[in-house]
Formats: structure tokens, C-alpha cells, sequence
């Protein structure tokens, strides 16, 4: 894989060089309310525009459905990104065709453009290989050059991070390279106790990571929405919280495949329920109750892990040596069901081990609930990718950088 390095090395003055990022930030109401992944891309887009690049920076967010939605527009950040390079930012109304051509030709040597939300186009997240290599050759007329550091899509076999790098002389980012760089201590030889912690809201994507983590974790601890499908697959109700209905066979093999190898799988046995989904924008208090994890009432929801499943993590990460944790507890964007996740983070923060966060949310969640970066071994900002990365599998996004 050519690093950035060498296309410096090379010089980049007045080309223009295609930057696919992973800005996917949370935002509340149209404003960002953690902008990790915008400041980790900021060395590589400095780096280049300080050697006289002209560069196009590119990104998704959010899950719009292949046409324009002005709730998932990138133009706030953009409007951080101006704020972090200290520099303005051109913003192009559209990914490709002529306003972003407009933008990027208006480009000086050391100027920087972010173009709109490539998932407003379905060319970028289609199962058709042909439609999504329309769209690369629309992106590819954008730049001469191609640089991922995107590190949080890379499992994603998306036009803009796999089609797109075979169209033109392609670089890995510094973040990219630094991602791996950590990444791949957890999957050589890894210290034990090694500890995988699992919750977050992207069940169906990463229940399937479970499959590889049985052998390698020695202890699995699930939390968040990912619990409910395990609670339902021992028999229990689980009222109208996140469910994969689909995947209940799946869990109960993993279930018992966990038991012949003699991996720990831990789940909450207690949970914060409630009759309603909490007003994230008000954060008005949200009316719950503490029940045992087998007692959940047939109209509530479970948001949170209980005191006791709290307790029960942390002795669980006392003595480990690795930790590796994906996706909050509960819905810790409000404070009524923070607390597990704010557990979970300070076991990891007391641990003695080597200690990585990874996703969006997650190291969101660190940050926003007032954690210093620092007392972590390492913030990934990729979640479903550094899951699958630890599972050993090609990475679309890794091997389209490779020669
Ligand atoms: N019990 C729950 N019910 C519903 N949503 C939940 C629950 N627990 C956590 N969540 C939500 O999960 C979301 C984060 O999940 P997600 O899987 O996206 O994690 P992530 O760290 O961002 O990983 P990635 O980078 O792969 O997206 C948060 O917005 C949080 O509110
Ligand atoms: O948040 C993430 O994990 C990445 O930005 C990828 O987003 P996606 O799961 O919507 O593809």
C-alpha cells in the first residue's frame, strides 16, 4: 500500500487530489456534537493542501436513500472543516456533474473543497457493479489523484471507496495508516484476557462479527441494542426493543458454540426500560424502571443496561489485558440512559490493559460524557470497519489501496 508519503515525496503541487474521508458525524438538529472523525482527517488534508494540492474531499453521512436529503447534508461539515484548517472551504451543492466541477475548477493550489453527501446518489452504495462504476467515473473526472483515509467505510463496498481508487493513481491517508498500524496488534499476538465489549444500534451488521470473535475473545460482554436479540434467543420477552428477529438462530448457535470453547458470553441482567423512545433534542426526563434482563414488560423498551449488569462488565474488565469496545450500552445520547455506557468507559479507563474504542458513537460517546481521550490506548473512529478488520476479513476500502 503507497502512503501519502510518497505521493508527497512525488509532489502534488497543482494536482488535484480526491480525498474519500469518513466525516459521518453524529449531529443534533443540523449541528455536529462531536467532531473526531473531521479533526482525525485534518493532518492528511493539511499535509496536502501545504504541498499545493488542489484538494477534493469527499465523504458520506448518515443512511440517506440515493437522493438529495437536506437532513444529511455535509455543508456543516464543511463549515467545521473551514473552522479546523483555520482556511474557508468551498462547498459544492452536488457530488458530481456540473456544480462540482464548478467548485473544483474555481480551486487554487492549497485550496480545499468538500463536495455533498456522496449517498444522495445511488450509483455509490449499488449492489450493481456496473451502476457503481458509472459513478466512480463521474467521481474520477473530479481528480488526478486518489488518496483513502476514510478508515471508518472501508468495509463498505461502496463506488467512492472501492470502485473509484482503480480509476486513478491511488494513496493510503495518514489516519488509514495509523488505524492499521494499531489494529493489527489486536490480531497478531494479542495479550489475554482479551476482552470484546459489544452494544450500539447496528445489530444486524455486526451480530455477524460474533461468529469470528468466538475464536479469538476470551470474553464477550454485550450491551445495547445487540442484547435484546440475545435475551429473545434464551426464551426471554423483550418487548418493543431492537430486535433481529432473523438473526435468533444464528445467536443461539453462537450461544452454544461460546460454551464448547469456553469463551465467557456475558449479557445484561438487568436493564433501564421504558414505555417511549426519549427526546433527544429536549432531553426532557424520560419516565423508566430498572427490571431484571427476563422481566421485560411486553410495551416497554430496553434503553439501557441496570446497576447491576454495570457492576458485573466492570469485574468482567478488571483483569483483562486487551479490551476492545464497539457501540454505547444504552442510549447514552440521553442523560437517563448514560450510565452504562459511562461504566463501561471507566472500566476501560481503570484498566491496566491495552484498551481500544472503536465507532462513530462510541468515541463520540467517550468525549461527550467527558472522558479524556488520553486514558484510552487508542480511539478508533471506525466501528463495523475495525469489527471486521479484527475478524480477519479483506477490507474493500484496504484493498483497493493496495497495488
Ligand atoms: N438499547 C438501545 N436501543 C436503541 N438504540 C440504542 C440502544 N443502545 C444503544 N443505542 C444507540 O446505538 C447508537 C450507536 O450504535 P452504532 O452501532 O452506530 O455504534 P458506533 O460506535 O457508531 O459504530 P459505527 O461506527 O460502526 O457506526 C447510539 O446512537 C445509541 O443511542
Ligand atoms: O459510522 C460508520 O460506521 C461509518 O461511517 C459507516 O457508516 P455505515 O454503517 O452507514 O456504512
Amino acid at each position: 500500500m503507497k502512503t501519502i508519503d510518497e505521493l508527497l515525496a512525488d509532489g502534488v503541487s497543482g494536482k488535484r487530489v480526491f480525498v474519500r474521508a469518513d466525516l459521518n458525524v453524529p449531529l443534533a438538529d443540523g449541528t455536529i456534537t462531536d467532531d473526531g472523525r473531521i479533526r482525525a482527517v485534518v493532518p492528511t488534508i493539511k499535509a496536502l493542501a501545504d504541498a499545493g494540492a488542489e484538494v477534493v474531499v469527499a465523504s458520506h453521512l448518515g443512511r440517506p436513500k440515493g437522493a438529495p436529503d437536506p437532513a444529511f447534508s455535509l455543508l456543516p461539515v464543511a463549515e467545521r472543516l473551514a473552522e479546523l484548517l483555520g482556511t474557508p472551504v468551498a462547498f459544492a451543492e452536488d457530488t458530481v456533474g456540473p456544480a462540482a466541477h464548478a467548485a473544483v475548477d474555481g480551486l487554487e493550489p492549497g485550496q480545499v473543497a468538500v463536495v455533498e453527501n456522496l449517498r444522495f446518489n445511488p450509483g455509490e452504495t449499488s449492489k450493481d457493479d456496473t451502476e457503481r462504476g458509472e459513478f466512480a467515473d463521474q467521481l474520477a473526472a473530479l481528480a488526478d489523484v486518489y488518496v483513502g483515509d476514510g478508515f471508518g467505510a472501508v468495509h463498505r463496498k461502496h463506488a467512492s471507496v472501492y470502485d473509484l481508487p482503480a480509476r486513478l493513481p491511488h494513496y493510503a491517508g495518514y489516519l488509514i495508516a495509523r488505524e492499521v498500524g494499531v489494529l493489527k496488534k489486536l490480531t497478531a499476538d494479542v495479550k489475554r484476557p482479551y476482552v470484546v465489549v459489544l452494544g450500539g444500534a447496528k445489530v444486524s451488521d455486526k451480530l455477524a462479527v460474533i461468529d469470528q470473535l468466538l475464536g479469538k475473545a476470551d470474553r464477550l460482554l454485550i450491551g445495547g441494542g445487540m442484547a435484546y436479540t440475545f435475551l429473545k434467543a434464551q426464551g426471554h420477552e423483550v418487548g418493543i426493543s431492537l430486535l433481529q428477529e432473523d438473526q435468533i438462530p444464528a445467536v443461539k448457535e453462537y450461544m452454544e458454540r461460546a460454551e464448547k470453547n469456553g469463551v465467557e458470553l456475558v449479557l445484561p441482567v438487568d436493564v433501564l426500560v421504558s414505555p417511549e423512545f426519549p427526546d433527544l433534542k429536549t432531553k426532557a426526563p424520560s419516565q423508566h424502571t430498572v427490571v431484571d434482563a427476563d422481566k421485560i414488560p411486553a410495551d416497554q423498551e430496553g434503553l439501557d443496561i441496570g446497576p447491576k449488569t454495570r457492576e458485573l462488565y466492570a469485574s468482567k474488565l478488571g483483569d483483562a489485558e486487551t479490551v476492545f469496545w464497539n457501540g454505547p450500552m444504552g442510549v447514552f445520547e440521553h442523560p437517563d440512559y448514560a450510565e452504562g455506557t459511562k461504566a463501561v468507559a471507566q472500566a476501560l479507563v481503570d484498566s491496566d490493559g491495552f484498551t481500544v474504542v472503536g465507532g462513530g458513537d462510541s468515541a463520540a460517546a467517550v468525549r461527550t460524557l467527558g472522558f479524556d481521550e488520553n486514558a484510552f490506548g487508542h480511539i478508533s473512529t471506525g466501528g463495523g470497519a475495525s469489527l471486521e478488520y479484527l475478524e480477519g476479513k479483506t477490507l474493500p476500502g484496504l484493498a483497493a489501496l493496495e497495488d
